[in-house]
């Protein structure tokens, strides 16, 4: 497997023949009000490279694997309740031998998804290890998200939707079953991070606390997307 990273155009993006290198000063101009850093975390291959990329470009990179090397990210602006709230997403390689890398840009980030593949036991069996990590180095108030990737392989599932249902319910954190192939899911769970996190910063004192389990319960009745087998 090799982790050498490439540059992609559109082009190459369609064929699959190249991962992504994220642009540091892609949106650096575009206006915003408020700013949050969110993290993506979970097993090499689980998908965190495409998830990253069917939200800010709507592009599936499929293809060979290349494996990401240490951090980058990149950045989007998203309206939550007429604010412009803009998410620098950093994109983590989730190969053992870049951890200590990673490590230091936990502290630093106010929200966290942690994906793990509903084809691949391994990478949910080692959820529990990323939440003792999390714990270690991020912040106490971190925002965090379990996302089941790769949903629309339903042939190849070994991974329940109900085990991480339970996992996620267990840890107190949002759930939900996410393709970055088809997209499904994908804006829901950026756009609901992006919503907890602006509460949680221009909250008044008497202001209803913002239920971000409600929120994603009642958006995915409205698409009627919430389970993909
Ligand atoms: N079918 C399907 N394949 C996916 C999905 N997401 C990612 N993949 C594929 O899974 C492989 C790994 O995806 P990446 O996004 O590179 O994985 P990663 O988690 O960033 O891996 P590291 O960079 O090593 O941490 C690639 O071949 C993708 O095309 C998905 O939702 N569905």
């Amino acid at each position: 497997m090799s982790t050498r990273k490439a540059s992609l155009t559109d082009k190459q993006a369609k064929n699959g023949t190249s991962k992504y290198v994220l642009e540091r000063c892609a949106s650096v101009n575009e206006y915003y009000d408020i700013a949050f850093k969110v993290m993506l975390l979970g097993d090499s291959a689980v998908g965190k490279t495409c998830v990253l990329v069917r939200f800010k470009d709507g592009a599936f990179l499929g293809g060979n694997f290349i494996a990401t090397v240490g951090i980058d990210f990149r950045n989007k602006v998203v309206d939550v309740d007429n604010l412009k709230v803009k998410l620098q997403i950093w994109d983590t390689a989730g190969q053992e031998r870049f951890r200590s890398v990673t490590h230091a840009y936990y502290r630093d980030a106010q929200a966290l998804l942690l994906i793990y593949d509903i084809t691949n036991k391994p990478s949910f069996d080692n959820i529990r290890a990323w939440l003792t990590e999390i714990h270690e180095y991020a912040q106490k108030d971190v925002v965090i998200m379990l996302l089941g990737n790769k949903s629309d392989m339903a042939a190849e599932r070994v991974v329940k939707t109900e085990e991480g249902e339970k996992l996620a319910k267990e840890c107190g954190i949002p759930f939900m079953e996410t393709s970055a192939k088809t997209g499904v899911n994908i804006e829901l769970a950026f756009h609901a991070v992006a919503k907890e996190l602006k509460h949680r910063a221009t909250q008044q004192p008497n202001d209803p606390k913002f239920k971000i389990h409600e929120y994603i319960d009642s958006q995915k009745h409205k698409s009627g997307c919430c389970k993909q087998a």
